[in-house]
């Protein structure tokens, strides 16, 4: 067989369905996507590969999926710490984005978004911002697979005036991208408290007929539930199921807040849940029972939230951070090990994303989203078991190849499809505007 290429590494986590570790295995690639992942000595014989690239001591796994971020928030790292979420959403962040956001923003907090993903080995993220457009022309530029969110607020903003205008906007960007490789729309409504019933029943219609996922904020903060009760006489979610929004469309981020019925009828509809620990622990939202869910057969994947409430993009530690979080929300040590951990960051995202026949996993036919780590330094030493230490050790400089649809984006850790000296320099202009040297928080 010809290829294009052919990546011969130590170790492979293909994430099938029986959580194998392959030792010695290649993987061949040919226009965008595996052609084969076969043990080396058969590769050595059967595959001749136009480029060969050899990983000695390296592990090879799917493409992180980032299920839900917030992409230009890079820009806010680190603005307005140590505060509970509506505090930091109220006096804070909506403030200092309505005066500063803006596609030049958008562009450069995408790009240094992008950059950081890239080098942790993050393929692909589920984005919710305003000017989604100029979010997907820039992770299309750096090689990467997004899914740009077609946001609804009820509130005014620079982008968008009314629920119509964020609707009008968004099937745009849809009319855009229909066909595009790397980037697919979503809807993206903010949050029951922030998009009143008759926007939210639109993009319920919208989202049938287009056939694309809901990504919205849900069951975030106890403040919520309660102040649902007192607007709807509903919870969130029963407010949801009321429109006709659960099912295998909907992606709920955060879901701290669940009671066994709701759990069950996640389940039962098939909706997917996006779990933020870090971001979660920061803003003391609550904690997402994943134990729970995923027991009860709920699909669970893995979100950074934005950078201004992680503060990272870094799905590694994300990933540590569920392992350990979940063993103790469920006070028990086997909940969520490593296996479901990288299960979540991978295949689970990319199922919450309808994209699971294209990525998540490395099969043949799938797309050659891949990342290669370096397992060979003293802190990966001894080497019992390689999943162990992907997620309870690894860390993302160890990242030191990423190819996405085929490409190369990530050559020896360094990026090939952006400019970092140059997406550092706009992001520290960024930082001289919006609060110049010498001002304090
Ligand atoms: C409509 S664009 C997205 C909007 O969401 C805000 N945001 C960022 N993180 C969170 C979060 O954890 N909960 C709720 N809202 C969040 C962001 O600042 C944008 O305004
Ligand atoms: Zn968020």
């Amino acid at each position: 067989m010809q290829t294009e290429l052919l990546i011969h590494a130590n170790w492979m986590l293909p994430v099938d369905s029986r959580d194998s570790t392959l030792e010695h295995h290649s993987i061949a690639v040919d226009r965008g996507r595996i052609a084969a992942v076969l043990p080396r000595a058969e590769a050595e014989t059967q595959i001749q590969a136009a480029q060969t690239v050899e990983l000695p001591g390296h592990v090879l796994i799917p493409g992180l999926v980032n299920a839900h971020t917030h992409s230009p928030m890079t820009l806010l790292r680190g603005l307005a710490d140590d505060l509970p979420l509506m505090t930091w959403l109220h006096e804070h962040i909506w403030p200092a984005e309505g005066r500063w956001v803006d596609t030049e923003f958008v562009a450069d907090g995408t790009r240094l978004a992008a950059l950081e993903m890239l080098r942790g080995g993050v393929t692909c993220f589920n984005d919710m911002y305003f000017y989604p457009e100029v979010t997907a022309r820039v992770a299309a530029e750096a090689g990467m697979r997004v899914l740009a969110g077609m946001i609804v607020v009820d509130f005014p903003t620079r982008y968008a005036e009314t629920a119509d205008e964020y609707l009008h906007r968004g099937l745009e960007l849809h009319d855009q991208y229909r066909e595009h490789t790397l980037v697919r729309p979503a809807f993206a409504p903010h949050s029951p408290y922030a998009v009143s019933d008759a926007p939210l029943e639109r993009v319920r219609t919208l989202a049938d007929e287009l056939e694309v996922p809901i990504h919205i904020h849900l069951h975030e903060t106890r403040d919520e539930i309660q102040q649902s009760l007192r607007d709807h006489g509903q919870r969130p979610l029963a407010r949801l199921d009321r429109m006709g929004m659960l099912g295998p469309q909907l992606v709920a981020i955060h879901m701290t807040q669940l009671e066994d019925a709701e759990i069950e009828r996640l389940a039962s509809t098939g909706s997917h849940v996006v779990h933020c620990p870090e971001s979660n622990l920061k803003l003391a939202s609550g904690f997402c029972p994943v134990a729970r869910l995923l027991e009860a057969g709920v699909n669970v994947a893995l979100g950074t939230d934005g950078a201004a409430s992680n503060n990272d993009l870094d799905l590694l530690a994300e990933m540590r951070t569920a392992a350990l979080l979940a063993k103790g929300v469920a006070g028990s040590a086997s909940a969520v090990p490593a296996t479901a951990a990288l299960r979540m960051a991978t295949l689970n995202g990319a199922r919450a994303l309808g994209l699971d026949d294209e990525i998540g996993s490395l099969e043949q036919g799938k797309a050659a989203d891949i990342v290669a780590l370096d397992l060979g330094s003293h802190s990966h030493q001894p080497l019992y078991n390689v999943c162990s230490q992907l997620v309870y050790t690894a860390a993302s400089h160890r990242v030191s190849q990423v190819w996405v649809h085929g490409r190369q984006v990530i050559r020896d850790s360094h990026p090939l499809t952006l400019d970092e000296p140059g997406v550092i320099a706009a992001a520290r202009d960024w930082q001289q505007r919006i609060r110049p040297a010498g001002e304090s928080g």
